[in-house]
């Protein structure tokens, strides 16, 4: 199971929980699947964990099931194909059985799911509790038309009752995407007079065609209802239509709706029969017409001043390139002192990546002002006050090769007072090395309380890294002695453990950043090979797995630095930032968020070569033109014109409360660390605290919210709205921490996002 094993993240696993299913099975379905009870549970888990993201009443199709499996669960793209493959398989396997069924329909066959019968050959003794099955809960969300294999496996999944008592396999109900009414070939007033029209439904046209206008009586129901045409749900039903007219009574919405008369217009024509007024919109019509409606400014421009010779097919061109090495981004975290930038600087230095005399000048003027110990910290400490100071204050980023991956390495601040930009780094990262120091007294000053040890690991795990070296570092000092490596590992390993990292994610590695022992090749010191084994800290980092990229997703690129003048002295803006999500390309215009300015790419680097398209996990560098300097700020993204990111100020999100003395209560005051923006807020409102490892609301309108609580709550910025989005949405974009007087108090996902600004 290891090999399949999903990783999940912290926030998610303290905030959401597990279902606790109890079933019984089918006897009599002993079949021929392959698939293993583990494999079951697992995908079960990553869909409970999924639902408990996306909330109850999220209709996901299928294509959106497949993605939120991967955006949400399955972070690297061998743990997703697995799930793929294994749904797939149960799939086929359904519809095998199903065909067997229909054949044994005469003889009244009991139901019987491959999926009961499997667990039942496996000696499994469970209920599933209606609330609680994932699968069954899949069906229930799914939409009719996009019934996939998920859902074709959650219906075969009972709902309340053990198997033995079998229900009947549960019928996905009816779902309507919503949808906004356009009347073909109208003008635009038509449009919208006949849209404010409100219809009976299907029902009340039937229960009352016959009756005069205001009728004094009605017929008894139950008499006509037998012969009620059954709707089918497969288009939206007259009520919708109704409902869906009158909620569009605002100018806006009335653009929205023509604009949409007019896409659908020169859509090519559908099946559908003419007469049919309703037509389904794509997901980028419906999107881009509510963000409208919400007062956002969409863009019907070309996306692209590209001519179509020279546009670039991202997606292809990655491809290609991820044939080559997949690229991570790798942050350096840890208490300060603990040796980050002597050892990644040492490590650069190894590699090749300082060449010998730019190290020489830097070991001659580290030690002109008495800090010859700092040489190697220089490679990535660049500033004056830092190197004056000894201290990292700023992430300073570098690019280097293992033998199969590519990474930018980010070298994070240790000291307490830059963990935002600390936080702003790992918020990009991919995976982490915490660096310790072992050295007497040193190592327990890191990870007692006031330490940075324990805060950045809760915090990397709370952005979202999984996957963690640790560098026991300076053992050098304690002659490499094993007693304290392990001792070491054994507190740090629970800790970790305890804060979400899964065991299997947490390598310990010993070295010295000083000396460059076990940094690049296995150290052959026999104080150290005579009881540690394992690899070197190259190899090690060259084994973390690439994670899945949201290159399908729209452009979404934080920015983290800008400056006047573009890329080699022309003219135009430079931007500097990662990107999210999507794919960019030069010649392609952008927008500003906050703000909807609108720009173009110019020219582009990646990793600090010249480049003409970049993609999600790229940190790049590039000239922006037709655009003012004075709309862009740090922490503002760019994204698509056409699918901007939402700004708001007042949002829900589910969280973890930290190890806070103050309880956090309505008014709260905290700054909102989200990427590399923090913005003062308060906490507006409690909604209801929730039981950790049941996921139940234990209690609504809580008062207060003390130390290792999971709560829904409502935040609201104090001064200006910012760019978020769902975790759902974007799981880079949907993560937020805050914090009070110098200290995390929380972390979590942001679950809606509640006022729209622009
Ligand atoms: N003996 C010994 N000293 C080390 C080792 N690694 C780092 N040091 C020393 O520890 C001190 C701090 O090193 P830095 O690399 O600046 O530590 P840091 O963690 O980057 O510091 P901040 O970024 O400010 O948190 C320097 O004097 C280094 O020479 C090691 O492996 N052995």
């Amino acid at each position: 199971m290891s090999r399949h094993r999903a990783v999940r993240n912290l926030d998610i696993d303290d905030i959401l929980q597990e279902d606790d299913y109890d079933s019984e099975y089918d006897e009599d379905a002993i079949d021929e699947t392959a698939i293993s009870t583990e494999d079951l549970e697992t995908l079960e888990e990553a869909l409970t964990y999924i639902y408990s993201i996306i909330g109850e009443d999220t209709i996901l199709s299928e294509k959106e099931i497949k993605e939120t499996l991967w955006n949400s669960y399955f972070d690297t793209e061998e743990t997703l194909n697995w799930a793929l493959e294994k749904i797939e398989k149960v799939k086929a396997i359904e519809e095998k059985k199903k065909a067997k069924e229909e054949a044994k329909k005469a003889s009244q066959a009991k139901p019987v799911s491959s999926l009961q019968s499997l667990a039942q050959r496996n000696s499994i003794q469970k209920t599933i509790p209606s609330s609680t099955n994932s699968l069954s809960h899949l069906a229930s969300r799914t939409s009719n038309n996009a019934l996939g294999s998920l859902a074709s496996l959650a219906k075969k999944q009972p709902t309340t009752k053990p198997i033995l008592t079998h229900t009947p396999p549960v019928k996905p109900p009816p779902v309507i995407k919503p949808q906004v009414v356009v009347v073909k070939e109208e003008k635009e007033e038509e449009i919208m007079e006949n849209a404010l029209i409100a219809k009976p439904s299907t029902a009340a046209q039937f229960l009352f065609q016959d009756l005069p206008t205001h009728p004094t009586s009605l017929e008894p129901v139950s008499s006509k209802v037998s012969t009620i045409p059954v709707f089918t749900f497969n288009q939206p039903s007259p009520d919708d239509i109704v409902l869906s007219a009158q909620n569009q009574p605002t100018a806006e919405k009335k653009a929205a709706a023509a604009a949409a008369a007019v896409t659908a217009a020169a859509k090519p024509k559908s099946s559908r029969k003419e007469e049919d007024p309703v037509e389904f919109l794509s997901d980028e019509e419906d999107l881009s017409q509510e963000m409208s409606a919400m007062g956002f400014k969409t863009h019907s421009e070309p996306l692209a001043k590209i001519p179509s010779s020279k546009r670039v097919n991202v997606l292809e061109e990655f491809e290609k390139r991820s044939g080559a090495k997949p690229k991570l981004n790798l942050v350096v975290i840890g208490h300060v002192d603990a040796g980050k930038s002597t050892l990644m600087g040492h490590f650069l230095y190894a590699l090749g990546q300082v060449n010998e005399r730019t190290m020489k000048k830097f070991e001659r003027d580290s030690q002109k002002i008495g800090k010859g110990s700092f040489a190697f910290a220089w490679v990535l400490d660049e500033t004056g006050e830092e190197r004056d100071r000894g201290i990292t204050m700023d992430i300073a980023t570098n690019h280097f090769e293992t033998q199969n991956k590519s990474f930018t390495l980010m070298d994070a601040p240790g000291h307490r007072d830059f963990i935002p930009n600390m936080i702003s780094g790992t918020a990009q990262a991919d995976a982490a090395i915490l660096v310790v120091d072992a050295s007497i007294n040193a190592f327990e000053a890191g990870f007692d309380a006031g330490g940075q040890t324990k805060e950045h690991a809760v915090l990397a795990r709370s952005l979202g890294v999984q996957q963690l070296i640790v560098a026991i570092n300076k053992l050098d000092t304690v002659s490499w002695n094993e007693a304290r490596f392990k001792e070491v590992q054994a507190k740090l390993g629970a800790y970790l453990v305890q804060v979400g990292f899964k065991k299997n994610n947490v390598v310990f590695v010993p070295l010295s950043g000083l000396t460059g022992e076990n940094l690049v090749k296995k150290s052959e010191i026999p104080e150290l090979t005579s009881w540690y084994k394992g690899t070197c800290l190259l190899d090690q980092i060259d084994k973390f797995s690439p994670p899945m990229r949201l290159l399908d997703r729209p452009l979404r690129m934080r920015v983290t630095d800008f400056f006047k003048g573009g890329i080699g002295s022309s003219g135009g803006v430079s931007v500097a930032g990662n990107i999210e999500s999507g794919t960019i390309q030069v010649g392609e215009q952008i927008m500003i968020v906050p703000g909807g300015e609108i720009g173009y790419v110019k020219t582009m680097q990646v990793n600090e070569e010249p480049a003409t398209w970049a993609a999600a996990g790229d940190s790049i560098l590039m000239t922006l033109v037709q655009l003012d300097i004075l709309n862009l700020s740090n922490g503002c993204i760019v994204c698509t014109p056409s699918r901007p990111v939402p700004v708001t100020g007042l949002f829900e999100a589910q969280i973890v409360v930290f190890d806070i003395r103050i309880p956090i209560t309505p008014g709260y005051p905290v700054v909102l660390h989200h990427g590399s923006l923090d913005e003062p807020a308060f906490v507006y409102k409690l909604i209801e605290v929730l039981d950790k490892s049941t996921g139940q609301v234990i209690k609504n309108n809580p008062r207060c919210l003390t130390k290792g609580m999971t709560a829904k709550i409502q935040i609201k910025l104090s001064q200006r709205p910012i760019p978020l989005e769902t975790f759902k949405d974007n799981k880079q974009l949907g993560r937020i921490m805050l914090r009070k007087d110098g200290e995390t108090v929380a972390a979590g996902v942001v679950n809606e996002i509640l006022t729209f600004g622009s």
